[in-house]
């Protein structure tokens, strides 16, 4: 069965849509990284906290009303918070630690660890970067698994605590992953049988990224992260807790800012979730803006099944009542969905809807 990593091999980028700029060597924006505003676009840079803001809804996780709750922050918006997620502070601490370790280092440094053009993981701009004429303000590192081959071009003696953290991490992850989805599968009313559970679950595709948003002299300008959707089932962030930045973009409101609340995590629905739950979940659009004085630090967890397994609307959704709820997606298997979204974009969601 091919890789999640094989997958992207397909669809090769050239080097300019991998290498970011060297941050520390600019003092205002370049034109490469210039945006144009346009009109829909008054709360872009509003992170003032009197403005309109508005928090997502954050979920104890021991509550028992965790489920329910869940199920429907994923049903009215597809994102929200987790607390009492079981993953330890302390590991959280540890991986800003080794992502601070990394973006720190001077870009001949990272540039060790460049992705290759047909490679998914190693530093670099963002995947989606060749769908747009601007560049972003945002670096990151990808992993699929061990990071030991990137690390040790970077740290020849040094790698190993930043390859035990990003491991350890990944395990956590995997595991509160299952556990978010096993959730979400009750409140639907699915049974483990209905979406072959045990399939999915053995060799899910799984990604790490560590983002960084260098202080920007002009945010008013630069974009972090260009709107865009996730591609796997969800997609868990943590974000630095003083670093603002990310925004989801709500019908009829336009751009709002997510706040990070300290020691909670951000879950939010990717495509192939909207995919299987018949659209009933939004695959949330969200954003980046950089801050003038802040460097923002990420940590996104994307979770996905095997590449060969079948993403469709799950048949207890579709089958109840008749001609309201008929699938509105052709079933594709993950990695013709990767592939689909690395050359189309946006456009890979619609290339797969039946009505
Ligand atoms: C498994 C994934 C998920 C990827 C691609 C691949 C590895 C890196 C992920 C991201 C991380 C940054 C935003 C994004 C949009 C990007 O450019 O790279 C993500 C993308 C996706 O969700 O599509
Ligand atoms: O850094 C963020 O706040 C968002 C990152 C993100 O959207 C992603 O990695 O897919
Ligand atoms: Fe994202």
């Amino acid at each position: 069965m091919a890789t999640l990593s094989e997958a992207y091999t397909e669809t090769p980028l050239h080097l300019q849509h991998i290498i970011p700029i060297d941050f520390d060597s600019v003092e205002e924006v370049p034109q490469s990284h210039s945006w144009p505003q346009s009109d829909d676009e008054s709360p872009r840079r509003m992170f003032n906290l009197d403005g309109d803001h508005f928090s997502i809804p954050a979920i104890d996780l021991d509550s028992p009303d965790a489920i329910e709750m869940a199920g429907h922050a994923c049903k009215i918006m597809g994102i929200f918070q987790v607390t009492n997620h079981g993953i330890p502070s302390s590991l959280l601490r540890e991986i800003e630690s080794q992502a601070w370790r990394f973006f720190t280092l001077p870009a001949r440094a990272k540039v060790k660890a460049l992705r290759s053009p047909s490679g998914a993981t190693g530093y670099g701009v963002a995947r989606i970067a060749p769908f747009f004429n601007k560049f972003m303000w945002h670096e990151g590192f990808t992993m699929m698994g061990s990071p030991l081959e990137h690390a040790r071009e970077v740290w020849p003696h040094g790698y190993r605590k930043f390859c035990e953290v990003m491991e350890d991490y990944q395990d956590k992850m995997k595991a509160l992953s299952e556990r978010l989805l096993a959730m979400i599968l009750k409140y639907l009313g699915i049974s483990e049988h209905d979406v072959d559970w045990p399939r999915l679950r053995s060799n899910a595709c799984t990604a790490l990224q560590l983002n960084s948003y260098p202080r920007c002299p002009d945010p008013g300008q630069a974009m972090g992260l260009a709107p865009h959707t996730d591609t796997l089932l969800l997609t868990i962030l943590h974000q630095n807790h003083s670093a603002h930045g990310l925004q989801v973009h709500r019908e009829g409101r336009g751009w709002v800012p997510v706040f990070p609340m300290n020691g909670a995590l951000v879950v939010n629905v990717g495509d192939m979730l909207h995919i299987m739950s018949n659209a009933m979940f939004p695959s949330v659009v969200h954003r980046v803006i950089p801050s003038e004085n802040t460097h923002r630090l990420t940590v996104g967890y994307f979770y996905g099944p095997p590449t060969d397994f079948h993403v469709g609307p799950i048949h207890g959704l579709t089958q109840t009542s008749g001609q309201e709820d008929a699938a509105r997606f052709r079933s594709i298997t993950v990695k013709d969905y990767v592939q689909m979204k690395a050359k189309n974009l946006d456009k890979a969601l619609s290339m797969i809807r039946i009505r």
